[in-house]
């Protein structure tokens, strides 16, 4: 009996990527890819074969590293690719009127079934001209992908990338908390700051929606508006709250007025100049979340009022059964307010015998940036957990990576894109990468070889040459090999186990720790090297010459 209707195919071994953006379809594109299409297809090319490689050509915010990020949702974007009727409708109204009807038939066959899709692991840490994605199939339908899975890459990655620089900055052990939506490029820049953020290293966001698709921790405090929104304790219409254990309901406001008059006799500040507004909203909070207090102490004066206020409610809940969680520092100078606040949560930890609220979370947030941060450090600041949104999500230092998409091979056939700028001619060819490691473990080097030429191994030795510097070359005997592009989409399935967001957020976390201290530093990083091998080095060069023709000069 025949058994091919029982073979597994890929697509059921492998869990699905996770795309959950609408916005992502074949005409979120532009539309000379549609009008090359039309040529490709008047001028007989539907039988094409092309190699495109996707790759950047510098680190993004002075750096010498990159995250890779967008996968998912690029392999996401192949599985659904298909033109919907009315996409084909609308196309024939903007495109000329001379564009043959077949066309439009031929567009709605089109998939991605014939296309071959290596890529390198969301979440590497990558490096300039290493192609991220090579793509080999019909030159049409590679063509048709071109701008949508830049866009998929390019913004994914730089985010990705300057959410590590805020972890590497701040450090292992602090808390990092998105907060950039009301500030991001409109609702999908937020959705997908929030998750590029996530894994590049942050812990959670603020952005429910972001929470509730991609399964990203959620996490809030309140606004200067919930605090100055109460005058007085008579604003609170209940002031009881149950003891966590028994049950029985106490007046939370007369506990945490008791211990307010302590905290001030014991921090010499005068009762009388601490908000009542601010105490009332303090309270109004811990009766409504009694685990979650996180109080935002600066509306009025950090220490006459807000740390007062916050110790009294704080030492109140304590008395309860639970633990408020810290607050918030919004404004003034960061290191010198937490410094201080801690000093102050000393004090009330020894005064009531009570060691954890000197340990009180201090959260820090307004325009922070990975220059305050690594300033904050300098000043040897007290704070646990920054809250980050403007500069993570708008990506200020620079707010595009440059990742491009380029022909390095028609039917077999070689080709470079030359350009004036040395640094733009492309790598023609179909490629292998490898990241080749030195005896401690470390990545030395990328290499580029053609996928003719034969595999690399371990112990042997190869020469790694700077693709246009002829002199700057080195012989690397590599004690581990690692083949970079792996196979993720083939005969219309996915071919690898789909990562989680937390699996790359890992993968990133991992990736960053193995890489060298030198590349990853703030000031003047050592460039990482990415090589060509001699065979490839030579294969450019000449096809360089031949492709340039020799000038005449009169
Ligand atoms: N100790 C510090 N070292 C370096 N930068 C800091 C320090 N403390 C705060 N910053 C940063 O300095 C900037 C202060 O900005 P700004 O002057 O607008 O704040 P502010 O006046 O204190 O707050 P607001 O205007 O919201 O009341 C912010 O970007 C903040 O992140
Ligand atoms: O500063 P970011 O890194 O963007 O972080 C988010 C900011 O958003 C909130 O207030 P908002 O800026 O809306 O008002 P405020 O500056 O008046 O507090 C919050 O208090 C932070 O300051
Ligand atoms: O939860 C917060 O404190 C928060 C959220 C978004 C923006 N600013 C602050
Ligand atoms: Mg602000």
């Amino acid at each position: 009996m025949a058994t091919a209707d029982r073979v597994e195919k890929p697509s059921d071994k492998f869990r699905s990527p996770q795309s959950r953006n609408g916005v992502v379809q074949p005409l979120l594109t532009d539309m000379y890819q549609i009008n090359m299409a039309y040529a490709y297809w008047k001028s007989g090319k539907m039988a094409d074969v092309a190699v495109f490689d996707l790759f950047f050509r510098k680190s993004p915010f002075g750096g010498e590293f990159t995250i890779f990020a967008g996968l998912d949702e690029c392999i996401a974007f192949l599985q659904n690719f298909r033109y919907t009727k009315s996409d084909l409708e609308y196309l024939a109204c903007v495109m000329d009127p001379g564009v043959e009807k077949p066309f439009f038939e031929y567009l709605s066959q089109l998939t991605t079934t014939d296309v071959t899709v290596m890529a390198i692991h969301e979440g590497s840490v990558v490096f300039p001209r290493v192609p991220l994605i090579t793509l080999e199939g019909p030159l049409i339908v590679i063509q048709l992908l071109e701008t949508t899975l830049l866009n998929l890459v390019n913004y994914a990655s730089l985010l990705a990338t300057n959410a590590a620089r805020y972890r590497l900055a701040a450090g292992p052990h602090k808390q990092l908390l998105e907060f950039g939506l009301r500030r991001a490029q409109g609702p999908d820049g937020g959705l997908s700051a929030s998750k590029y953020a996530y894994i590049g290293g942050f812990d959670g966001t603020s952005n429910v929606l972001a929470g509730k698709l991609y399964g990203i921790p959620v996490k809030g405090t309140h606004a200067h508006a919930f605090v100055s929104s109460y005058s007085s304790i008579d604003d609170l219409h209940n002031r009881e709250l149950r003891h966590a254990s028994t049950g029985a309901l106490h007046d939370l406001v007369s506990i945490s007025e008791t211990y307010r008059t302590q905290v001030c006799e014991l921090l010499k500040i005068l009762q009388s100049e601490a908000s009542e507004g601010e105490f009332a909203a303090f309270c109004a909070f811990a009766i409504a979340f009694p685990s979650g207090l996180v109080a935002l102490v600066d509306t009025y004066d950090v220490f006459k009022s807000g740390i007062v206020n916050f110790c009294g409610v704080a030492l109140a809940l304590h008395q309860l059964g639970y633990k408020p969680i810290g607050i918030r520092l919004d404004s003034g100078d960061l290191a010198y307010l937490s410094n201080t606040v801690r000093t102050l949560f000393g004090q009330v930890a020894i005064k009531f015998d009570l060691p954890w609220f000197e340990h009180l979370t201090i959260v820090a947030s307004n325009n922070i940036n990975e220059d305050t941060i690594n300033s904050l450090n300098e000043q040897n600041h007290k704070i646990d957990s920054f809250g980050i949104g403007t500069h993570l999500v708008t990506c200020q230092r620079q707010p595009a990576l440059g990742c491009v998409f380029k022909l390095v091979e028609v039917n077999g056939q070689a080709k470079i894109k030359l350009s004036q700028d040395v640094e733009k001619v492309t790598c023609p060819g179909k490629k292998t990468v490898y990241r080749l490691y030195g005896s401690d473990g470390r990545s030395l080097i990328d290499l580029l070889q053609l996928s003719s030429e034969a595999p690399l191994s371990v112990g042997q030795k190869v020469l790694c040459r700077h693709p246009f510097q002829e002199s700057k070359r080195a012989y690397v005997t590599p004690a581990k090999v690692e083949k970079l592009l792996k196979v993720y989409w083939k005969d219309g399935a996915v071919q690898q186990e789909m990562p989680t967001l937390l699996e790359i957020r890992d993968r990133v976390i991992a990736a960053l720790a193995s890489l060298r201290q030198d590349h990853k530093r703030n000031l003047n990083p050592t460039p990482y090297k990415v090589g060509v091998s001699d065979c490839l080095y030579n294969f450019m060069h000449e096809l360089w010459l031949q492709s340039a023709p020799i000038g005449e000069l009169f």
